[in-house]
């Protein structure tokens, strides 16, 4: 199976989805003007970018930079339009947490992939909260009627950044304190970005996070580090390609986000980082090399650092010599697709010995590939997409990736970057 697709070189990806959708919200909901540098021009963030004008916000764009006009939590607009959310799961449930609490009512709707997504996480403690919302279902659409809300208690029965986040942002605007308790730790750039824009609304604590709600935020100037979960696709590339080496300047390393890297090393990939900002959101510059590699387990007390980065640690793991197992990822079938189930589909093509569990896989990568089927489909999942195109370069036979340009929702610019690792 050897081939001649080999990366090598140096490149910086764009801007974190995660940091880049916060710093328009938190921006939109503060006193003065918010300035982002490297925002992620992708569609999921246009998605967020145009909630907020359609609500008022003015948001415009010099020299790559972008400038929100904050207006103020209770400074948001009557929409006149349903609200899009587009494909983007993180818009939906942070923007519903903050349209809980508004004067006004909204309807929010989505794609079709976005419309089967479940929202119940958001309603049940939005709910407790006092927010009147109304979905069949428990799907989109959804209408929130805004209605004053109060402080809440609230562990967290899954690990979800996107919930938390949606509590988080309710809470500002609630009669006292909200406290939510997380038993597994997820993302915390909210959390991070609300330190700087008002410190007064947060305390974090280990596993506990206490929202003080009417501290008015200010403005902030913020540059996103590079997203970790597109640096993803080419240090995984490296690892797997004979006779790569590729280094990503400038990659977001939050220990809540960087589980990928501990697996690498796990697995006996040569990886190393450098040049390490100190920041709250530090950054790095890492450099993976091919190498020989092995099995590897991970669990579920690692998948909330690493869930965006599961269908690469089935492709390491296809890679690896021996039989690897992940398991605890059943987060995975609520994603844009089901995809536990359509990575295994979709590797079964390439004869990649996989095996579905109902929370994760278990994969014997010592077993050689055998292309069984051309013709692969991205079930219009951005990630999968690239996986799968990651994958493609192992093989010496062509093989098409249906709907591939869905990749535009969290990383437009992937071919040129892969092109330049290729030249
Ligand atoms: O908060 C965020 O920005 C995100 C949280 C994760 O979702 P969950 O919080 O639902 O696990 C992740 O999958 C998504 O890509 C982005
Ligand atoms: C799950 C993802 O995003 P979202 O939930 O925002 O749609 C993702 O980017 O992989």
């Amino acid at each position: 199976m050897e081939t001649n697709n080999q990366l090598n070189g140096t490149i910086s990806v764009p801007g974190d989805k995660s940091i880049s959708h916060r710093s328009i919200i938190l921006g939109a909901i503060s006193h003065g003007t918010t300035t982002i540098n490297n925002f992620l021009r992708s569609a999921d963030c246009l998605s967020t970018m145009a909630v907020f004008q359609n609500l008022g916000v003015k948001i415009d764009e010099q020299n790559q930079q972008i400038k929100v006009h904050g207006v103020g939590i209770n400074g948001l607009k009557d929409p006149s339009v349903k609200l899009n959310m587009g494909n983007s799961g993180t818009s939906t449930r942070l923007i519903s947490g903050l349209l809980a609490g508004q004067s006004f009512s909204s309807e929010v709707v989505g794609d079709a992939s976005l419309s089967k997504r479940p929202m119940k996480r958001i309603i049940t403690p939005l709910s407790e909260m006092g927010a009147k919302i109304h979905a069949t279902d428990n799907h989109l659409p959804m209408t929130i009627d805004g209605s004053r809300l109060h402080g809440i208690e609230y562990t967290m029965p899954v690990a979800s950044a996107q919930v938390k986040s949606a509590i988080i942002l309710a809470a500002l605007n609630a009669d006292g304190n909200t406290t939510i308790i997380e038993p597994v730790k997820s993302r915390d750039h909210t959390e991070n970005m609300l330190m700087r824009f008002s410190p007064n609304s947060i305390e974090k604590h280990a596993n506990q996070i206490i929202i003080h709600p009417r501290h008015s935020l200010t403005g902030q100037a913020i540059t996103v580090p590079g997203d970790m979960s597109s640096a993803a696709f080419f240090l995984v590339a490296a690892a797997v390609i004979p006779n790569s080496k590729v280094t990503i300047q400038n990659v977001g390393i939050n220990p809540t986000r960087a589980g990928i890297i501990n697996v690498l090393k796990r697995a006996g990939a040569k990886i190393r980082i450098e040049n390490q900002t100190g920041d709250a959101e530090p950054s790095a510059d890492i450099t993976v090399e091919a190498g020989a590699l092995t099995p590897f387990t991970v669990g579920s007390d690692e998948i909330p650092g690493l869930v965006d980065e599961v269908p690469l640690l089935a492709l390491l793991a296809a890679r690896a010599n021996g039989t690897s197992k992940i398991t605890g990822a059943e987060e995975l079938r609520f994603k844009e697709s089901d995809r536990l189930n359509v990575i295994a589909t979709e590797f079964k093509k390439l004869g990649i010995a996989i095996e579905e569990l109902r929370d994760g896989f278990i994969i014997d990568g010592s077993k050689p590939w055998h292309l069984v089927d051309p013709n692969l489909d991205s079930h219009k999942d951005h990630r999968i997409a690239m996986t799968l195109k990651i994958a493609s370069l192992l093989l010496k036979q062509p093989v098409t990736i249906k709907d591939f340009d869905c990749i535009n929702i969290s990383y437009p610019t992937f071919s040129d970057d892969l092109a330049k690792l290729r030249s």
